[in-house]
């Protein structure tokens, strides 16, 4: 394979480089920076848990075992590389070049003597984590995980498109040789190489264009018990209710169309991987799970367990939404009994709400079922944000992903989606409290209130519909609106006398984190077009200006013409069918 570099550019994003060709056929957006750093932290945590975890598990057992001392116990997390030549002999992979001329170059172990320590039966030792990136493209994120991620193994990147795992292999080679030791790059339909290695990838990595939702039931199947899966979904429009039949279809789940469906996508995708991982035994618990730019990604971990798999009702709810007040109520699916020293489980007590809205008169849509426990585990954030603060100078897009993950950390755990004080207002056609009174008036009021990272605006609240409206109503009687029809939802709910009074004197924690450390939590856009990209190969028109911007279209439009043909015609004959 000879490269001739003045045919590319060369892109560097954090210590990897790639080159680009000028045709654009393999699938680049700069924007996934965002991405890319937040899951090479969390694959730094997830190395560190896991490294703790292993030795929590060792002296467990060394406690019980003869003969073993904790000097051994402490050492036993021991780096080595399995064999990679297994891998790439694989018939289906094709000729892999760059994998082959590594084996010679370089050897691919990097394994020492192991200590051994005696666990049960056989000897045990942590290996290096085996990373999959399902869906690579140029290989760029392979490539980072490789060179950034301490302790990281074997990375696996696949595509099933000739043109992207040609340049992934060029990649590889361009990025010297811990790139070609770690990273190796195979032809195949990521489904069928999941599905063909069971637990197999301590880390599975799913970045596809659009939906998911394909390779789900096969990504569940690959992760180790304990392992990591990561997968972003960059069809907003579906997830976020555009199409509720289509999101059904994808995912299970009916999307509704409130301010809250960023956080419902999430929970959305949630339940949509846990019920993939129950149908083989295994469930899921999600470490971080963002909304950003034009996408979300969620981490989780997969375990197996055929009882705790049994929880899996009590995580699920239904939404209720108004559709005259926005109030939304959850409706758990499954719900537990005590009795004496066993748990019965059962259906869940329904419905939670009147076929008329309380609040309203109107009545409701059912969206759902969603992830209704937390969708993040507050010690991993924590350490993942003190992890990134403290090698701030390695995440390109560190002010992003800095200012995400603590607006996350402040985030109220338990409650599922949220409140936005203008849509409360509107249903009122009221004048709006500032953020720091409303949030007066439910800390005064008894109950908990945060910010969430999905939206400047929202505000997440344990307080129950009937008391925030009670507090919207104190403040439109000092407020007062002029008259509205009395068939208006606002006009119904401000017509109740209030139950609570309303205390909106000043409360401590009233300001949000954010306001007392005077830190930004929502930064814009670097630059214009900050958005998602078509997909490789893809022909640029007029029509994209306002996805990509008009340099980027007048670029590419002012080629030549011939070129872009014979790009095109190439694509076709080695894909007769796209993807
Ligand atoms: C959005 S791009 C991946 C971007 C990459 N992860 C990054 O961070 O730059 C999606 C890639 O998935 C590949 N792909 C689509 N369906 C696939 C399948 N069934 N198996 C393997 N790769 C697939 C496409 O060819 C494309 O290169
Ligand atoms: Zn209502």
């Amino acid at each position: 394979m000879t490269t001739d570099l003045s045919d590319y550019a060369i892109i560097k994003e954090g210590e990897a480089e790639i080159l680009m060709h000028a045709k654009n056929q393999v699938f680049y957006n700069k924007t996934q920076v965002n991405n890319r750093d937040i899951s090479i932290a969390v694959l730094r945590a997830f190395i560190e848990k896991r490294k703790e975890e292993h030795v929590a598990r060792l002296s467990k057992k060394t406690k019980t075992a003869p003969k073993v001392s904790e000097k051994d116990a402490s050492n036993s997390v021991v780096e080595e590389v399995s064999n990679e030549s297994d891998i790439i002999d694989e018939k289906t992979n094709g000729d892999c070049e760059v994998a082959a001329e590594i084996s010679q170059e370089e050897p691919c172990s990097i394994s020492e003597e192991p200590n051994k320590v005696t666990e049960g039966k056989g000897q045990v030792e942590l290996k290096p984590p085996r990373v999959l990136e399902a869906l690579s493209a140029s290989g760029l994120r392979a490539l980072r995980y490789a060179r950034e991620v301490e302790g990281i193994g074997q990375v696996v990147a696949l595509d099933n498109d000739k043109i992207s795992v040609e340049a992934c292999r060029r990649n590889i080679k361009f990025n010297g040789s811990v790139a070609c030791s770690k990273v190796e790059s195979h032809l195949a339909d990521a489904r069928v190489h999941m599905l063909t290695h069971p637990k197999e990838f301590d880390v599975v990595d799913l970045d596809p264009y659009g939906s998911p939702s394909v390779f789900l039931d096969s990504a569940v199947q690959s992760v180790v018990d304990g392992g990591l899966l990561m997968c972003t979904a960059t069809d907003m429009a579906v997830l976020c209710g555009g199409n509720g039949e289509v999101c059904y279809s994808k995912y299970g789940s009916y999307p509704l169309r409130g301010k809250y469906c960023h956080e419902m996508a999430l929970r959305i995708l949630l339940a949509c991987i846990e019920s993939h991982a129950n149908r083989y035994k295994r469930y899921i618990v999600p470490v971080l799970s963002v909304q950003m730019d034009f996408y979300v990604r969620v981490f989780v971990r997969i375990y197996s367990s055929a009882s705790a798999m049994k929880n899996t009702p009590l995580k699920l709810s239904y939404v209720y939404q108004c559709i005259g007040c926005d109030s939304f109520h959850l409706q758990p699916i499954g719900r537990t009994v005590a009795k004496n020293s066993s748990v019965r489980y059962l259906p869940g007590f329904g419905p939670v709400v009147p076929q008329e809205c309380n609040d309203c008169g109107k009545k409701f849509n059912m969206g759902g079922p969603i992830w209704s426990a937390p969708i993040h585990d507050q010690e991993w954030v924590t350490s993942i944000l003190s992890d990134v603060k403290s090698m701030k100078e390695r995440y390109p897009a560190y002010d992003r992903i800095s200012a995400v993950l603590t607006t996350i950390s402040e985030e109220l755990p338990d409650v599922p989606l949220f409140l936005s004080l203008h849509n409360l207002c509107a249903t009122l056609k009221c004048t709006s409290p500032s953020a720091v009174i409303f949030r007066s008036a439910v800390i005064n009021a008894g109950y908990r209130i945060s910010g969430t990272h999905v939206n400047p605006l929202g505000l997440k609240s344990d307080a129950p519909m009937d008391v925030i409206w009670d507090i919207m109503r104190c403040w439109v009687k000092n407020h007062p609106v002029k008259p509205q029809p009395p068939d208006q939802s606002g006009t119904v709910i401000l017509a109740k006398e209030p139950v609570l009074q309303a205390n909106f004197a000043r409360a401590v924690a009233s300001l949000s984190k954010a306001q007392t450390k005077k830190v930004a939590r929502f930064l814009p856009n670097p630059e214009r077009h900050w958005g998602p990209k078509l997909r490789a190969g893809r022909q640029i028109t007029s029509k994209h200006i306002s996805l990509l911007g008009p340099d980027a279209v007048n670029g590419v439009l002012n080629h030549e013409e011939d070129e872009e043909h014979n790009a095109k015609r190439q694509k076709i004959e080695d894909h007769p069918t796209p993807n």
